[in-house]
């Protein structure tokens, strides 16, 4: 496909995503239906649909309109591309622009990519680097490795990886952390990753259960597991410890057992954990505004009504998991959220409904510090 062939495929794509659509369905539909794409193709279709939505009203203001042809001419201009080129209206191309179009002329400021709704929030939340946070949030993310010391050490995890053609720079002051810096695709294939010498893991994350009191012979409950990310990286940097996994969609947990092999680890399901556990991990879910770099038509969804139900939700669980603790032993809560709605207020909360706990620390990490925004909590039972 031309690079203005592909445009006219993001246009179509990006209409199907502003009608309401989930991004990944309107991409897959579009595959499905677009046999002569190639690979490449694919890519770089994903490329334009997820960057428009990650600036989706400073393109719309570029371009003129909120619509998936407003987004790519506001893309071109701020690409600086040659648009009378890509806009021929030749057979795959996107049609010529119009006068109105043509004769545009962009605000002096554009928006900040915030949800309108959200942007109190936002503000109260990060304070002075709020808007930088938001700028942020508009490019694309990092992929981060998490390097497994059961198996391995940083520096032999880079060789192994730079010997199968994957660059990855060590995290500053973290180097069990890996930025991969090329061949992001060739991962899931590679020897590295199938011996379990690497998983695949935000940066923020890491040092989230980096903080988290391990010793060997203690009894771990990951309560919110899903794919077990939480629970692998535990169990990585500590061994000796007994390490169950829960989540209330059990079918989520359905790739841990395979991660836990490649990884070395023994971790058991538990449908009806019962304590008392000396570590909870509650890595709860959340409106993930932490991620949007990743999800951003997630950033667009989200709304008032949604966000309240995560509230009350992340209220339950933290009182169904604090009696799993047992004297002495510790509550983490953990969000890949930036709103103090979902995390500081959300502690609050709890010690007020619950007695009994007493804070240990509170983290905040946001994208500007490299990897995705999150939250931890560290509680400790009486
Ligand atoms: C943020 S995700 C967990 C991600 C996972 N810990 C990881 O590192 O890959 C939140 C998880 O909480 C689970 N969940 C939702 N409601 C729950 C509840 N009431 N009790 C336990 N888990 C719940 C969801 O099914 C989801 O898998």
């Amino acid at each position: 496909m031309t690079p203005a062939a592909r445009i006219a495929a993001a246009i179509t794509v990006l209409d199907q995503i502003l009608s309401g659509s989930p991004a990944e369905q309107a991409l897959l539909r579009w595959s499905r239906a677009s046999r002569f794409a190639g690979s490449g193709d694919r890519m770089a279709l994903r490329d334009l649909v997820f960057g428009a939505l990650r600036r989706r009203d400073s393109l719309a203001a570029l371009g003129g309109s909120l619509t998936g042809r407003g987004l790519m001419i506001g893309h071109a201009r701020q690409a600086e591309l040659d648009l009378p080129a890509i806009f021929t209206g030749a057979r795959h191309d996107p049609a010529p622009l119009t006068e109105a179009e043509a004769a545009l002329t962009p605000p002096e400021t554009l928006p900040d990519d915030l949800p309108d709704w959200l942007r109190p929030a936002w503000t109260a939340a990060l304070g002075p680097q709020a808007a930088e946070v938001a700028r942020a949030m508009t490019d694309r993310a990092p992929l981060w490795l998490r390097v497994n010391p059961a198996r391995t050490t940083p520096d032999a995890a880079v060789a192994a990886l730079a010997a199968e053609g994957i660059d990855t720079v060590p995290a500053p002051d973290f180097p069990q952390a890996l930025r991969m810096t090329s061949n992001e695709r060739a991962l899931a294939r590679s020897a590295a990753y199938r011996d379990g010498l690497v998983e695949l893991q935000d940066l923020s994350p890491q040092q989230a259960c980096a903080l988290l009191p391990l010793a060997p012979g203690l009894r771990v409950l990951d309560y919110c597991a899903g794919g077990g990310g939480k629970a692998l990286a535990l169990g990585g940097r500590q061994p000796g410890m007994t390490i169950t996994a829960h989540d209330a969609l059990p079918d989520r947990m359905a790739d841990l057992p395979a991660r836990a092999e490649r990884a070395g680890l023994r971790i058991a399901l538990e449908a009806r954990p019962r304590g008392p556990f000396d570590l909870v991990v509650t890595d709860v879910p959340c409106s993930g505004s932490g991620t949007w770099r990743r999800t951003p038509d997630a950033k667009w969804r989200l709304d008032a009504a949604q966000l309240d139900e995560l509230l009350a939700l992340q209220a339950h669980i933290l009182d169904r998991a604090a009696p799993l603790v047992g004297p002495g032993g510790h509550l983490a809560y953990m969000t890949c959220s930036l709103l103090t709605a979902e995390n500081e207020d959300q502690i609050r909360a709890f010690h007020a409904r619950q007695s009994g706990f007493v804070a240990v620390m509170q983290r905040l990490w946001t994208p500007l510090q490299g990897g995705d925004g999150f939250f931890l909590a560290l509680l400790r039972r009486d």
